[in-house]
């Protein structure tokens, strides 16, 4: 049942938001609303756009079920409200009045459209992807975000840096930055500028920052920052390579801990990284590239080493040119060597050393060359004397009759009996191609172990008071064709997502209870159950691994085992079998319901070679490839006896798996179970830290500056969970000021002669006024908490109290205006008049004078006449008698 508080809003003229196709959301008005008992009616008609393609939304909303109808959609809510304009472009989308998917797209697309590409909302940072260079990162912004509290400037990741630094030294603990998203979307980058600034700020005791001072560093501080800016060229030359998505996409997930004296000087630092796609070594899908060390030796090995090492173009090699791609644009693969050998060195690697490296890469480039020829229709053979193999073997320092027997047969070993049996051409390829996986994972492994020796030593280590760890990690992942790897992102991310929702929740929790409000703590739907049906006892690792320990196991019996296992009523929410096929699942991801091919899950997940071919290496003559293999062997040790700890804890746990499928097992890990360790170990660091987050969105897929496409916006969003936060928070009060800055924008709803003194007061005497819901927010010790819409309504008060104060100031200025005019223009009048009437008087005086003076002239005249005649006549008069 719709309350009428829920419909008060929905007034003629009002503007919501309703669904489109392409834009996401689109901006429309409340055209007409009528209430029956039996329904509501809204109709609404877009804002902009032509009334083809956007024609008018017919809205119904019955009072059981609200609903409204779109153009050809049911919808069962009634359309979101717009915010108030004033808060078009906030920076922290916490500030918005309501809080949901289109505020949230409206308001980061008005900010990238101004060229802001980062966001708060709560304690996430958004950060769109620009795909141009743009001026954020100079030193002279480190210098000012230096010091300064989150909020106090512009959103930046400067300023979570700083925040994480700051919370390391006053709260005396370990901090970590996870920067996600997806392919492309900024987190390498991102995450670059985060460590270029812990290197660039240091700080003084008592935890004033300020940007370093060489002189104030000693040589061995800046050595340290350097070499850690040196694993980035690193790490991206052998774990980074060219996709469509992005053409430096980092293959791997990594969290670098950068570890901090107690002075908070940086002592060393430590990687760990996760999931190396393996397959890329060995196949490239079209206009992507392998890791870009093979292209850069290939370009930039000078002539004496390239003859060694029987290098050649880039093209010439099967594993460099299947995806008909072997230069990208901008990029120089010579000067990049230059740069990676450089950044080499600067870790203390020497350049022999370096050259050991280089001679393993060029032979598994030459191992992908050698050619598997059918022997009969069935058998794989390789020619021994073939050039490719021959180098191959020189290079990896084997023996080449042993590599060659055992990429072409196969051992199976019984109780009584050893049987060798022929592989073929296809199996044969697939061995090959393992050596050279498992070659250049263990390389890969070695490298970083290296790097990690380099940048903590044991003094540093000693050193070490507390850390800052950014976690830059492969984001959700959701193909059209989904296998192992996105299986194990998307598990990866499961986890993150949970500690995220606990986090957010427990940082609401304590906000509530630190400011002292009334609040009872609503419920949240956690992810565990889609966790558990992963990594549960009986769920899809275990499965798997069941599975693969198998000799005979197969992706089919794999695929079953999930359906007998996981397809039933308790887990209907998470796990669905298509209804075609037989080779695939479903998992409903808290951010997307995605399907994986089962098909080639097994051979991924056992990611081991023959034994026999283990053996040929270990009998290798080139030191430098054996002790690459004893790392291996070593980090396999550690993860095995974590394994059989885990499984302990699993059999005591759980008597009935006792036994399950043991015969013929292998104790190999296999690389789910791997993955699954390494996960738990990150989240234990990372639980055991202050988080902060980075969610970085790519705005559209064709790489384009500026370009905003809003659906693909919004499905990140939903990804990463920025829009479940907010759904999360808005059950709350996701809507907060401080006191201050409260009163300093409303204060005008309550009459001067009733401001009481004290904020709080203030503050409730303004609320009192203006809001008629006294359940629709809560005054804390230090800010105003407010349920979803009130800033709308307290902003309406605040317009409506303005305009009518506008008008007042208007009409009595206008009043004024026109009086002194009116008055003005009276006194002219009078005077004009005044004058006027002195002039009629003294033209009447002179008409009188006149007429007096003619009257005198007439009297005179006909006096003068009548003398004249009298005299003429008395003349006359005198002559007729005188005769003179
Ligand atoms: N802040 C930024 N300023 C300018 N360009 C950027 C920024 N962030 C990312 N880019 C551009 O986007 C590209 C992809 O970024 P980046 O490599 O960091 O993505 P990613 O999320 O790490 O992708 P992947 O998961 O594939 O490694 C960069 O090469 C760069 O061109």
């Amino acid at each position: 049942m719709l309350s009428s508080d829920a419909l008060e809003p929905y007034v003629k003229g009002l503007e919501v938001w309703v669904p489109h196709a392409e834009e996401g959301w689109q901006l429309a008005t409340i055209q007409s609303r009528e209430l029956t008992e039996a329904h509501i009616t809204l109709e609404t008609r877009a804002v902009t756009g032509d009334e083809r393609t956007n024609p008018r939304m017919h809205m119904h909303a019955v009072p059981a079920s609200p609903r409204f109808l779109g153009q050809d959609a049911q919808n069962t809510e009634l359309p979101p409200l717009r915010n108030p304009k004033v808060l078009d472009g906030a920076d922290d989308l916490t500030s918005l009045s309501y809080l949901h998917e289109p505020a949230v797209l409206n308001n980061v697309r008005i900010r990238y459209a101004a060229h802001n590409i980062y966001t708060y909302s709560g304690i996430v940072l958004i950060a769109m992807n620009p795909f141009q260079r743009v001026q954020l990162y100079a030193p002279e912004l480190m210098t000012a975000y230096s010091g300064k509290r989150r909020g106090e400037l512009e959103p930046h990741l400067f300023a979570i840096a700083e925040e994480a630094f700051r919370d390391m030294i006053q709260e005396q603990r370990d901090e970590t930055i996870v920067v996600s998203g997806e392919s492309g979307a900024g987190k390498t980058v991102s995450a670059k500028y985060i460590m270029r600034y812990f290197a660039t700020v240091a700080t003084q005791s008592g935890g004033k920052s300020l940007v370093a001072d060489a002189s104030k560093r000693d040589d061995r501080g800046t050595e340290i920052e350097e070499k850690i800016m040196a694993t980035n060229p690193i790490l991206e030359s052998f774990g980074n390579a060219k996709t469509t998505r992005n053409d430096n996409s980092s293959r791997f997930g990594k969290y670098i801990q950068i570890h901090f004296d107690k002075q908070s000087y940086i002592v060393g630092a430590t990687i760990r990284t996760y999931l190396l796609e393996r397959s890329r070594l060995i196949y490239q899908p079209n206009t992507e590239r392998n890791y870009h060390i093979f292209y850069q030796l290939c370009a930039g090995a000078p002539p004496s080493e390239r003859a060694q090492l029987c290098l050649d173009e880039c093209t010439k090699f099967a594993y460099l040119n299947q995806g008909n791609c072997s230069e990208i644009q901008g990029v120089n693969d010579f000067e990049e060597f230059a740069e990676t050998q450089k950044a080499l060195s600067t870790i203390g690697m020497s350049v022999q050393r370096q050259w050991d490296i280089f001679r393993v890469l060029a032979s598994l480039l030459h191992l992908g060359n050698v050619a598997i020829a059918a022997q009969s229709r069935t058998n794989a053979s390789i020619a021994e004397d073939e050039e490719a193999f021959v180098t191959a073997t020189r290079l990896l320092g084997v023996d080449a009759a042993m590599l060659a027997k055992w990429i072409t047969n196969k051992q199976i070993i019984t109780r009584s009996d050893k049987i060798i049996t022929k592989l073929t051409p296809a199996q044969a390829v697939s061995v090959r191609d393992s050596v050279a996986k498992f070659i250049y994972a263990s390389l890969f492994d070695w490298l970083v172990t290296n790097v990690n020796a380099t940048l903590c030593n044991e003094e540093s280590a000693s050193q070490s008071h507390s850390f800052i760890g950014v976690l830059d990690i492969y984001g959700f992942e959701h193909f059209k064709r989904n296998s192992f790897e996105q299986f194990c992102i998307n598990y990866a991310n499961e986890k993150l997502q949970q500690e995220f929702n606990q986090h957010v929740f427990k940082l609401e929790q304590e906000e509530y209870i630190r400011e002292q409000i009334d609040w009872q703590f609503i419920e949240f739907t956690d992810n565990q159950p889609c966790i558990a049906l992963i990594e549960g006892k009986l769920g899809v690792l275990a499965l798997l691994d069941e599975e693969s320990r198998m000799p005979s196991g197969t992706d089919e019996n794999f695929v079953n085992k999930l359906y007998q296992q996981l397809d039933t009523p308790a887990n209907k929410k998470y796990f669905k079998k298509p209804r075609f096929g037989q080779s695939a699942f479903t998992i409903c991801h808290y951010a997307h319901d995605v399907t994986y091919e089962a098909e080639g899950f097994l051979d991924k997940n056992r990611d081991n070679v023959p034994d026999e071919i283990m053996e040929v290496l270990e009998a290798s003559t080139f030191d430098f490839l054996l002790e690459v293999q004893k790392h291996r062997q070593a980090v396999s040790v550690a993860i095995n006896y974590g394994a059989a700890i885990m499984n302990e804890a699993k059999e005591v746990a759980s008597p009935q798996t006792k036994g399950r499928g043991n015969a013929g097992v292998s104790k190999k890990p296999t690389l789910g179970s791997v993955f699954k360790g390494s996960l738990i170990e990150l989240m234990t660091t990372i639980n055991s830290t202050e988080v902060h987050y980075i969610r970085c969105i790519k705005p559209n897929e064709a790489k384009v500056a500026w370009k905003f496409e809003p659906q693909m916006t919004l499905s990140q969003l939903r990804a990463c969970g920025v829009l479940e936060t907010i759904h999360i928070s808005s059950r709350g009060y996701p809507t907060r000021r401080t006191l201050a800055e409260f009163i300093s924008r409303y204060y005008m709803l309550v009459p001067s002669s009733k401001r009481p003194e004290s904020p709080r007061d203030y503050c409730a005497a303004i609320l009192d006024h203006a809001l008629k819901s006294p359940d629709k927010y809560q005054i804390g010790l230090t800010k105003v908490f407010f349920r979803a819409g009130q800033i709308a309504l307290l902003e309406k008060a605040r317009t409506d109290k303005l305009v009518h104060a506008v008008t007042m100031i208007k009409k009595n200025f206008l009043a004024r205006i026109y009086r002194r005019k009116y008055l003005a223009l009276r006194h002219a009048t009078i005077t004009v008049q005044v004058k006027y009437r002195r002039i009629l008087r003294l033209r009447e005086k002179e008409r009188i004078r006149r007429e007096a003076a003619a009257t005198t002239i007439q009297r005179h005249w006909r006096g003068y006449n009548q003398r004249q005649c009298y005299r003429a006549a008395l003349c006359s008069i005198i002559y007729m008698q005188t005769g003179k």
